[in-house]
């Protein structure tokens, strides 16, 4: 290949409002990708509230981002392989690590990470601030991740508008936890609101957290739950490949299997 560098896609999941579901949605989308060949590199950018590794289930962690962006430890010490080969750059949970971090880092460690697979998933902290701002800007596309009230949506607005002023490119808004009941706006304006597509819908599934206590994403743990299908089919769209859900499971099955672990 002549020594040319291939880039992977470098994609921002970001919200308005803390809370939404992005780091959930990083980790179940990023496993997703693996599932379907792709190398995925997840990035723990919410510096202050780093808890992407836990979701992953990963422990012993002796190096993190925040060692890096102290300056203090070299980018490949800080890169861990996690659930279906995806690579996994934590970040530190001490307040300590936090304190010592230099955000603005990430921008050079970028141009390095992005060399390194085929789809560079940044968890980026909610809000404006500089920590969020930094994870915009080192994303070339964007995902909103947003639950689907009207203040969610339009804090999800804000955070879209200083994207595209830097350059980032939205690429569409995922809705989460939506419930069977109506909500206060619908598809298509929420769509008219933010100006994107809605590429997914992430229904509201007590799957999610169960899978979350277990430190196992759910794609893995439940990949025929609703939400699980909902994050494969998301990554199936940005993969672009054809990807047929699994039948439901019937419920005499999902018994058997909860008292026999599937043995049957
Ligand atoms: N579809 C869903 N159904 C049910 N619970 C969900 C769903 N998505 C996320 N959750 C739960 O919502 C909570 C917040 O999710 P998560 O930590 O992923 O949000 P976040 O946007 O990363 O938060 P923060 O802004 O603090 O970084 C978690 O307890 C998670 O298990």
């Amino acid at each position: 290949m002549g020594g040319l560098a291939l880039e992977g896609r470098s994609i921002v999941f970001a919200s308005g409002k803390g809370g939404t579901g992005k780091t959930t949605t990083v980790a179940n989308i990023g496993v997703a990708l693996a599932q379907f060949g792709k190398e995925v590199i997840l990035i723990d950018a919410d510096i202050t509230m780093a808890n992407l590794s836990l979701i992953l289930g990963m422990e012993d962690i002796p190096i993190t981002l925040h060692d890096v962006l102290a300056g203090e430890a070299e980018l490949k010490d800080a890169i861990y392989e996690g659930p279906a080969g995806v690579k996994v750059i934590p970040g530190g949970l001490s307040l300590e690590k936090v304190k010592k971090a230099r955000p603005e880092r990430l921008r050079e460690l970028i141009k390095e990470i992005s060399q390194m697979g085929d789809f560079i998933l940044i968890d980026a902290p909610a809000g404006l601030e500089l920590t969020s701002v930094t994870a915009l800007l080192i994303g070339k596309e964007l995902i909103i991740v947003t639950n689907p009230e009207i203040s969610a949506i339009t804090d999800s607005l804000k955070t879209k508008l200083v994207a595209e002023k830097l350059g980032t490119l939205p690429l569409g808004a995922i809705l989460n936890r939506v419930t069977s009941e109506k909500t206060e706006l619908s598809k298509e304006e929420i769509e008219a609101i933010l100006e994107v597509p809605v590429i997914g819908i992430v229904p509201e599934d007590p799957e999610v957290k169960r899978a979350s206590a277990y430190g196992v994403p759910l794609v893995i743990k439940n990949p025929t739950s609703p939400a699980a299908i909902a994050y494969k089919q998301i990554a199936a769209k940005l993969a672009g490949i054809k990807w047929t859900p699994p039948e439901p499971e019937s419920p005499v099955k999902r018994i058997f299997k909860a008292l026999f672990g599937g043995k049957r």
